[in-house]
């Protein structure tokens, strides 16, 4: 179903459709540019080279930004610099300029907006979207925190004690704040030069919108969250939903290899695509246009730590917590009020630890800070009792007067004082059960590393070592890069214990050694670098955008954008027609299911109409004509009995018979069958579980047929299907089989054999008898055919001058060079070749063709 208005199929293949850029305003220059982060922002407002530089387009849910209302109800604004998405301007080419999309972590009053909207441009290059508070609180509080945040990090939807049921009334929230993100990029966007960068799993439908309304966007998506493995996955009822709609970028971005396989393995598993290694990259086929995935760990900014050591504020707060804990032994936590943060988990194992080591009491202490959470809920409530209750009680349990083992900072914390404690840690645990990434492991090195100003507060000279000791949980995704770690299991509160105390009495030089390694990572891989290959990636991927027509298909989250190669059209029958006229050796290869007969017909059989057709075709002395199928010989040779002259091939090309009078002739390069009985007492027990589905047995191969009359739910089928397969796959891998799977069949042939030989054999034999075709039409749905047809016209087995025409049936990506809307356009075509073998007048064709329209 096409979505949007083309009035010409042709037209949309050649991309005169609404894809074509959209005529948005051009931004107005900005003004004024605080250079906050980056001293090299060489943006001048005035330059008119400035009108030909590219655009990144960075999309988030919320914009960098700090809101304050003065006393006159003025809203003021400042960069919040601690924002990746700011941060990452950093690592994007010069000749780039940068915009952000988001909605502000302040409700703005309606008649203040548009005021604020072009300050926010003028000042910060910010394009705020505008959340009416109540749908606010069902798309981000209700969908996107009680929801996806959950089961992204893997939790599973079991019970409403957090309110994580999926809610319909709440993902069509969802799906309306992702449509307002559409709007306002679309605006943005000036051609197709631009970058859109979206960011992280509040916005998983937007690639979708925006590929919708512009087909030739160049989008990237990077989830910083986890994406959990296919069981919990699959329990969403959007589940298929977010996942095509992500499959609009062009690049998609993961924090580790572990998150990346479980999205391919639910695109494998529930949309049946298959991804490969290409390059060195992975790659999805989507309907024709290529899904490059990368995995790509994000990083901190070195700048900003350094200058917030160095801020005044921060030497007075070390020196200040110096004193305070003077022979105390300082651990560090810094989570997000959060119930996957594991803080309950962490204050168990210092229990454990106090328990354990008795001369640890008076002498530890733990600073827990929470950063203050963007919404309430029942979970952040619970996530807050749960630390206070714990901490209260361990500290009832080892304090006394003037000392608490573990102080929980829950208040917003300025960041010189967070500073202060980072650099005063001797110790930094992060206990998260499931978390991206989480940085601040990488922010504790970065700080302990410090600067020279802060050494001098801290007393560390040339002579003096470096170090930072770390606990991390494996369940996050820093962990992997943090080799000199004690990575643990937060669930195992002994083990925890354990660690920590080793962390404590790790002598000084393995502290340093460990430090010296992360420090060289984290300072290597921060956020610029994080963010340049985010880009490189992305250019790399957007490489092919130009080279290929593009057409949007679907309604809804079905909607695709098929990409084609751009010399494929449609076939112009007259065009056939007339070179068939001028030639004198042709080849004609027909396809049958979904060529001669609709793919989803129930009448299987042609029709006597199509059968005199070809009857007609092969009777021209001028034609070799096949009819090339993946059917079993009988019935299906029968079935053209009246075709005299008609050459078969069944069974993809292992048989062939040249006229009705010749014998059937077997590919012999082929002998072992034994995988044969391998493969159909799986095939039996598919049967068996799935009611409906049959084995079809041939001489070469087996087929298991399934929902082919609708006897069960085609998602169950294809479901079973898959699993078939890769089961198929792997117990065969070392057999002389292939395991296909098409149009609800999976299907398991000898290796070599396709329709693709049966092109080879047919015009090398024709070569080989001395007839030089001048003519080939080759029409069907298997690739196979149109990669032998390239191969044969490239090869030299035809003459160069050859007129040569492939084409499948129903616009899809492909090799052929040309396509045909359906079966009666192939009918049509054929009639049109009759036609001109002269067997037939010119009116009396005529005449047949309007009757058949
Ligand atoms: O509270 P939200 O608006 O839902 O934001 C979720 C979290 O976003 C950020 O964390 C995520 O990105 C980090 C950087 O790539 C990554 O380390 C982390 O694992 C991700 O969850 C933000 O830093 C958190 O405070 C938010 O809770």
């Amino acid at each position: 179903m096409v979505l949007e208005p083309y009035f010409n199929l042709f037209d949309a293949i050649r991309g005169v459709n609404s894809s074509s850029p959209q005529s948005s305003r051009a931004l107005p220059r900005v003004m004024n540019d605080p250079r906050v982060m980056s001293d090299d922002d060489d943006d001048d407002p005035y330059d008119s080279s400035s009108e030909d530089r590219r655009r990144l387009i960075v999309v988030a849910s919320f914009l960098p930004l700090n809101a304050q209302q003065d006393d006159s109800g003025k809203w003021c604004f400042s960069y919040d610099e601690d924002s990746i998405s700011l941060q990452l301007k950093d690592g994007i080419s010069h000749d780039i300029d940068v915009f952000y999309v988001g909605s502000l972590p302040v409700h703005v009053e309606k008649r203040k907006q548009e005021q604020v909207s072009v300050e926010l441009l003028e000042e910060f290059k910010c394009f705020p979207i505008f959340i009416p508070p109540d749908t606010q609180k069902q798309y981000y509080d209700g969908f996107c925190k009680q929801y996806l945040w959950p089961l992204i990090h893997y939790m599973m939807p079991m019970n409403s004690a957090y309110g994580n049921h999926f809610d319909e009334q709440l993902w069509r929230a969802y799906v309306s704040v992702n449509a307002k993100y559409t709007d306002k990029v679309i605006e943005l966007i000036n051609d197709t030069e631009d970058y859109v960068w979206i960011h992280d799993y509040h916005l998983m439908a937007l690639p979708l919108f925006l590929r919708r309304r512009h087909h030739r966007c160049k989008l990237g998506f990077f989830l910083h969250s986890p994406f959990p493995p296919f069981e919990i996955y699959k329990t969403q009822p959007i589940g298929v939903h977010i996942l095509k709609a992500l499959l609009n970028s062009d690049l998609i971005g993961f924090q580790t290899f572990e998150y990346a396989h479980h999205f391919l393995s639910c695109c494998s598993q529930m949309l049946g695509l298959e991804y490969e290694f290409k390059n060195g990259y992975i790659e999805i086929e989507y309907f024709g246009r290529k899904v490059s995935i990368t995995i790509l760990p994000s990083g901190i900014h070195m700048g900003r730590l350094h200058s917030s050591l160095n801020h005044p504020s921060s030497s007075v707060k070390v020196r200040e917590i110096r004193e305070k804990f003077k022979g105390k032994t300082l651990i560090l936590g810094v989570d997000d009020l959060d119930i996957f943060k594991g803080i309950g988990l962490k204050l168990l194992a210092i229990e454990q630890l106090l328990l354990k080591r008795p001369s640890l009491r008076g002498k530890l202490v733990v600073v827990q800070i929470l950063n203050p959470p963007k919404r309430t809920g029942r979970d952040v409530e619970e996530a807050n009792r749960e630390t206070y209750l714990t901490a209260e009680r361990i500290n009832e349990k080892f304090g006394y007067a003037g000392y608490k083992p573990i102080i929980v900072i829950n208040r917003p914390t300025p960041f010189y004082e967070k500073a202060a404690y980072f650099a005063l840690a001797e110790c930094c645990i992060v206990n998260a059960v499931r978390d991206g990434m989480n940085l601040v492991p990488y922010m504790y090195i970065a700080y302990r590393q410090g600067t020279p100003e802060m050494d001098e507060v801290l007393h560390i000279n040339s002579d003096s070592l470096h170090t930072s000791a770390l606990v991390v949980s494996e369940f996050i995704g820093c962990s992997l890069s943090l080799s000199g770690a004690f990575r643990v299991n937060p669930w195992d509160i002994n083990a925890v214990a354990e660690a920590l105390s080793s962390a404590i009495d790790m002598p000084v030089k393995e502290k340093h050694l460990s430090h010296d390694i992360h420090f060289r990572h984290v300072s290597s891989r921060d956020v610029a670098y994080w963010a340049g290959s985010f880009m490189q990636n992305l250019e790399r991927s957007c490489i092919n955008h130009h080279a290929s027509h593009c057409l949007g298909l679907g309604l809804s989250f079905s909607f695709r954008v098929m990409s084609f190669p751009l010399n494929y059209s449609k076939l112009s029958i007259e065009h056939v027609v007339s070179a068939y006229e001028k030639t004198k050796h042709r080849a004609i290869f027909l396809d049958f299911d979904g060529t001669n007969v609709p793919q989803t017909s129930i009448v299987e059989t042609p029709s006597s109409e199509h059968i005199s057709v070809i009857n007609d075709l092969c009777n021209d002395l001028k034609n070799t004509v096949f009819i090339v199928s993946g059917r079993g010989k009988f019935p299906f040779s029968d079935w053209f009995d009246s075709c005299e002259n008609l050459g078969i091939a069944a069974e993809h090309g292992y048989f062939i018979r040249w006229d009705k009078n010749s014998s059937w002739e077997t590919s012999g390069s082929v002998t072992d069958f034994s995988w044969k009985s391998i493969v159909e007492p799986e095939m039996r027990s598919y049967s068996e579980l799935a009611s409906g589905s049959y084995i079809e047995r041939k001489e070469s191969g087996l087929a298991w047929h399934y929902h082919k009359d609708g006897c069960f739910l085609s998602n169950y089928g294809s479901l079973k299907a898959k699993e078939l397969l890769d089961h198929l796959q792997s117990v065969l891998a070392n057999e002389p089989a292939v395991v296909q799977k098409r149009h609800d069949i999976v299907e398991v042939k000898p290796q070599g054999i396709t329709k693709g030989i049966v092109i080879e054999k047919v015009l090398s034999t024709l070569k080989m008898k001395g007839i030089s075709v001048d003519f080939v039409l080759c029409i069907g749905d298997d690739e196979n055919m149109f990669q032998s047809m390239s191969r044969q016209a490239h090869g030299g087995v035809l003459s160069a001058e050859a007129e040569i025409f492939t084409c499948t049936v129903e616009v899809k990506p492909s090799k052929a060079m040309y396509f045909l809307s359906d079966t009666n356009e192939v009918k049509s075509l054929l009639q049109g070749l009759v036609a001109a073998s002269g067997s037939e007048s010119k009116e009396d064709y005529d005449e047949r063709r309007e009757y058949s329209s």
